[in-house]
């Protein structure tokens, strides 16, 4: 479980160019809760997962990794319980190392010892089976480098190597947002199936609506900071695109009507 309390996160704060992108957000995460959070340019979404992964500390409130208050532990120390994917498939892995490298370094991630890239030959039938579910031909290709992979395949590795570490939290964001539509599609569904398999807590920023209706078993929007819309289950099932899409507009004009209040 995971669960953030009254979360804030200032940025320049004090200054002319205060802004602030989280404001106060509380959200508890079941085990298993797979998220899809949706919201409009700056609403927060990445500043939130951002906050979960460590790369700031909050101004304010807390965060709790299942009994453990984490709101203070640096983003290396967080590395070993979070997995995450970013929009760019180019920084989930090293380009310089092989496939085989690389999933020798996730495969250690959050472990102080053996940093080393070097991978240990029982290691690597293990990698080649993970690969071989990818159905992408990247089992016969252990000892290539990764930079000579495509965007789509990178990104598949990505996914594999964010989660061979069983991950208390996955944070994708979003993560298919840089593919062609076929290639999203396919690293859509292996994020289904690994979230599925492997009964993953994870959050996924998507822009894309029939996306973030379609995965999942929970739905929040975020709006100037602050979570608008929190739907799961049935509820989720039932929204549309236009429901989503009406909330938006609602929000957008609430958000235009007070910004003209302001500079009246
Ligand atoms: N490092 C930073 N320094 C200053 N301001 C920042 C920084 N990161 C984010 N912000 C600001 O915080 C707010 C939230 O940004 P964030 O990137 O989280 O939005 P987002 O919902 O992910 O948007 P998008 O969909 O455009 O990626 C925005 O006003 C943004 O300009």
């Amino acid at each position: 479980m995971i669960v953030l309390q009254e979360f804030t996160k200032y940025f320049h704060r004090n200054s002319i160019n205060e802004v602030l992108a989280l404001d106060r957000i509380s959200l508890e995460l079941r085990q298993g809760d797979f998220v899809t959070v949706i919201g409009s340019n700056g609403a927060g979404k990445s500043t939130l997962l951002n906050g979960v992964a460590g790369t700031f500390f909050p101004d304010a409130g807390r965060l709790m990794l299942g009994d453990t208050d984490i709101t203070r532990w640096p983003e290396h120390r967080r590395a070993g319980r979070i997995g995450r994917v970013f929009q760019d498939p180019m920084l989930g892995t090293c380009g310089a190392l092989s496939i085989e490298q690389n999933m020798a370094l996730a495969s250690r991630r959050g472990k102080r010892r053996g940093l080393g890239m070097g991978v240990r030959s029982g290691s690597r039938d293990g990698f080649r089976a993970q690969l071989q579910k990818l159905a992408l031909g990247l089992e016969h290709r252990l000892r290539d480098k990764v930079g000579l992979l495509s965007g789509g395949q990178r990104q598949a590795l990505t996914m594999l190597m964010a989660t061979m570490v069983r991950p208390e939290i996955l944070l994708l964001d979003e993560h298919t947002a840089a593919l062609d539509p076929g290639t999203a599609r396919q690293i859509l569904s292996l994020t289904r199936r690994i979230v599925e398999e492997r009964s993953l807590t994870t959050l996924m920023v998507t822009h894309n609506m029939n996306q973030a209706l379609e995965l999942g078993n929970r739905l929040i929007m975020v709006h100037r900071g602050r979570v608008i819309l929190d739907v799961r289950d049935e509820e989720k099932q039932r929204l549309t695109v236009d429901d989503l899409l009406a909330r938006f507009y609602e929000v957008q004009g609430e958000a235009f009507s007070s910004d003209r209040m302001l500079l009246a």
